[in-house]
């Protein structure tokens, strides 16, 4: 990446590579806010046979298109296995969240036959970068259909998020991606913990340790039937309130991370079947809420087996340990994915997470993620542990 060209990437105002380790650049936006009057009124042209379109995921029939467009077309493992497999209930809740914009939902036709293309999409979301806390748009399901790849459509879809963002007087971004662009703020690896191993080994997403029979390995990861903590219970809504205290101060250790308050942890963090799944851990004594527990659903395809379609993976989320130990109370979150009939348990090396990988169990994935700001310079490239911020 340090040698290639990003023609794209060099005009936007993200770190560029060129620039690190200019320790006299200082942190905080790059490019000033430019008057809304300013601000391009029109979309960006694009090629002729195409048109812009807004989705209105509320509408059956969009988000129907948006789900399939993803399924067929959005991201693949390395080794073209797996497709990630979002659900339409999914995709409404991430794209649903307090105070967010039908017009950063954009998707991309074909004018004759009003097929749905490519997308982009955009949700506003307060983050705390060090001491600062600015509003930003958080940038995800970007898709461009697999035969219209390598045409330079990525760059205008990507320009005309960022002007329906400025329309709304937002100049930041934050988004993650497997690949290197100009310029990661951090990179992280991820983990998973097989929990149904012989699937995980039909479908080809694990191998039979070397001197380890089938028998050996389902027993290596097998799981108790019940919860361990006392008090470990599924999150309801009178516990928002609690849970937004606890994990607010969670948060606070590290140096970007969301600054949810009540309304965000009722969206992100309530439980909602086949969705996102919540734990916590109420002291039987003094009825205080110690400990957060949180995993999204997001099935993968399964390219090309006979035998298997899908793969259950649940994907760790925003975890608080103040009493119970990381070790148990991650291991009850194991349990619960478990009994919920997950093949694996993924989760990535932010915050915490390291003190608990190992221990239970958890292999290294074959890729990273890389964290981006956009129109934000962050000092230093942070570590992993030092980031509080997960996108779905
Ligand atoms: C103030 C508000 C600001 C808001 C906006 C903030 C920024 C948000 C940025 C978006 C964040 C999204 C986050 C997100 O959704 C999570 S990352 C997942 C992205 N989606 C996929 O991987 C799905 C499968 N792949 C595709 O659909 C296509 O390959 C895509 C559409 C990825 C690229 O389509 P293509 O047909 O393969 O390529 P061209 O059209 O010919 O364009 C090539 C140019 O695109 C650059 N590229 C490639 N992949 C990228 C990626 N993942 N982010 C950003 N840029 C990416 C590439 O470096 C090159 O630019 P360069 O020449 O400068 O190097
Ligand atoms: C985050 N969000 C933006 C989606 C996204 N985009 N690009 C990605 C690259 C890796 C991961 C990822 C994150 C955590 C994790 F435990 C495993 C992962 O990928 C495994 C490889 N893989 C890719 C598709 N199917 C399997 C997510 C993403």
């Amino acid at each position: 990446s340090l040698s290639k060209r990003h023609k794209f990437w060099e005009t936007q105002p993200v770190g560029q590579f060129k620039d690190l380790g200019n320790a006299s650049l200082p942190e905080g936006p790059i490019e000033p806010p430019t008057p809304l009057t300013e601000v391009k009124q029109e979309p960006y042209n694009l090629p002729s046979p195409y048109e812009w379109t807004t989705c209105d995921l509320d509408s059956e029939d969009m988000c129907s298109e948006v789900y399939l467009l993803l399924t067929n077309n959005y991201v693949e493992d390395d080794e073209n296995m797996f497709r990630f497999n979002y659900s339409k209930e999914f995709l409404r809740w991430a794209l649903h969240p307090p105070g967010y914009y039908k017009s950063w939902h954009i998707g991309v036709r074909v004018k004759t036959s009003k097929k749905l293309v490519a997308f982009i999409t955009g949700v506003p979301a307060k983050i705390r970068a060090r001491d600062t806390i600015v509003v930003m748009a958080e940038i995800n399901f970007l898709c461009v259909h697999k035969k219209l790849r390598s045409k330079r459509l990525a760059p205008v879809m990507i320009k005309e998020v960022t002007r329906r963002v400025h329309l709304e007087n937002i100049w930041q971004a934050a988004y993650t991606a497997g690949v290197v662009l100009p310029t990661p703020v951090s990179t992280c690896q991820y983990w998973h913990r097989s929990l149904n191993p012989k699937k995980l080994i039909d479908v080809g997403f694990s191998r039979l340790g070397a001197r380890m029979t089938m028998s050996r390995t389902i027993k290596l990861y097998k799981l108790p039937d019940q919860t361990v903590t006392p008090g470990f219970r599924k999150m309801e809504p009178h516990d928002v309130p609690a849970v937004t205290r606890l994990l607010r101060d969670y948060l606070k250790q590290f140096v970007v991370a969301p600054d949810f308050d009540e309304n965000d942890v009722e969206h992100w963090l309530l439980s909602k079947e086949g969705v996102v799944d919540s734990y916590l851990v109420e002291s039987p004594e003094s009825h205080e809420i110690t400990d957060f527990c949180s995993f999204y659903t997001l099935p993968s395809s399964i390219l090309g087996n006979q035998n298997y379609s899908t793969l259950k993976a649940a994907y760790s989320y925003y975890n608080v340990s103040t009493k119970t130990p990381w070790i148990q109370l991650m291991n009850d979150a194991l349990i619960v994915a478990k009994k919920k009939d997950f093949d694996v348990f993924n989760a990535l090396d932010v915050m915490h997470n390291d003190t608990f990988l190992k221990e239970l169990k958890f292999g290294p994935g074959d890729g990273q993620l890389h964290y981006y700001l956009y129109n934000y310079r962050i000092k230093h490239v942070l570590r992993p542990s030092e980031l509080g911020l997960v996108l779905l």
